[in-house]
């Protein structure tokens, strides 16, 4: 354990860990000395992740998770308590957003970017909960963004979900505090990630 580093020798559960932001904080974790046990739907990406924490002396595990899925976030969660230790961090930043006016009907990108964006994130804090309750601490981080401030033509949908992050952070920040657990809220602006593309994909549907 490196000295006068408080991350280390903590564990981190990190959702969307398999690119972008996810990715580069499991990274930046891993080097703080954090075991960290990396999540996502793409296990190929996460092993790729992976590889390159422990080319770096770090320790992380992947396990394939659709945060989506209740049952696989409890795997996930037991999957690190057994293999890293009981859980210290979560951070809570599976996401996805689409730009679509709301005139042009998306419903089936709106449903996904709800499902993760909000219920995902709401089931794994959940997943979390009672083991940092019983363990007197623990640090629930979740990703908003500059639209979980204001709100962007183009996304309506998004937006939603990210107020949805500020408002459910900000409530169970005032009901677990008393357990020793933190609840921090991030609101990045603009990042270039390798997948923009992806969540962006389709300009025609603006
Ligand atoms: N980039 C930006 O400008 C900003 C991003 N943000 C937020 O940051 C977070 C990360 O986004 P960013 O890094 O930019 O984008 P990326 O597309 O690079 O990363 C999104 C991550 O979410 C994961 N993910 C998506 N759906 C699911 C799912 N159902 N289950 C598990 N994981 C899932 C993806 O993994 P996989 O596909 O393998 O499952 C991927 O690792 C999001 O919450 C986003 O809203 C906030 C503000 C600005
Ligand atoms: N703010 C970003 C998303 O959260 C974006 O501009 O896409």
């Amino acid at each position: 354990m490196a000295s006068g580093n408080s991350l280390a020798g903590k564990v981190a559960i990190v959702t969307g860990a398999s690119s972008g932001i996810g990715k580069a904080t499991g990274l930046a974790l891993a080097k703080a000395g954090v075991k960290v046990a990396l999540a996502a739907r793409r296990i190929d990406k996460l092993q790729e992740v992976a590889k390159q924490i422990s080319e770096n002396g770090g320790v992380s595990i992947c396990v394939e998770t659709d945060v989506t899925k209740r049952d696989q976030i409890k795997v996930l969660v037991h999957e690190t308590i057994t293999q890293l230790g009981p859980v210290d961090i979560l951070v809570n930043n599976a996401g996805l957003w689409y730009y679509s006016l709301m005139q042009n009907q998306m419903e089936d990108l709106w449903e996904e970017q709800i499902d993760v964006n909000i219920k995902g994130l709401t089931n794994c804090a959940a997943a979390v909960l009672d083991g940092m309750i019983k363990q007197g601490s623990g640090h629930v981080v979740n990703m908003s963004s500059d639209s979980g401030k204001k709100g962007f033509p183009g996304l309506a949908v998004y937006t939603g979900t990210k107020f949805y992050v500020e408002g459910f952070s900000q409530t169970l920040r005032q009901e677990v505090c008393k357990f020793g657990i933190r609840v921090t809220c991030i609101q990045p602006g603009d990042v270039t990630v390798e997948d923009r593309e992806k969540t962006h994909p389709d300009p025609r549907v603006c």
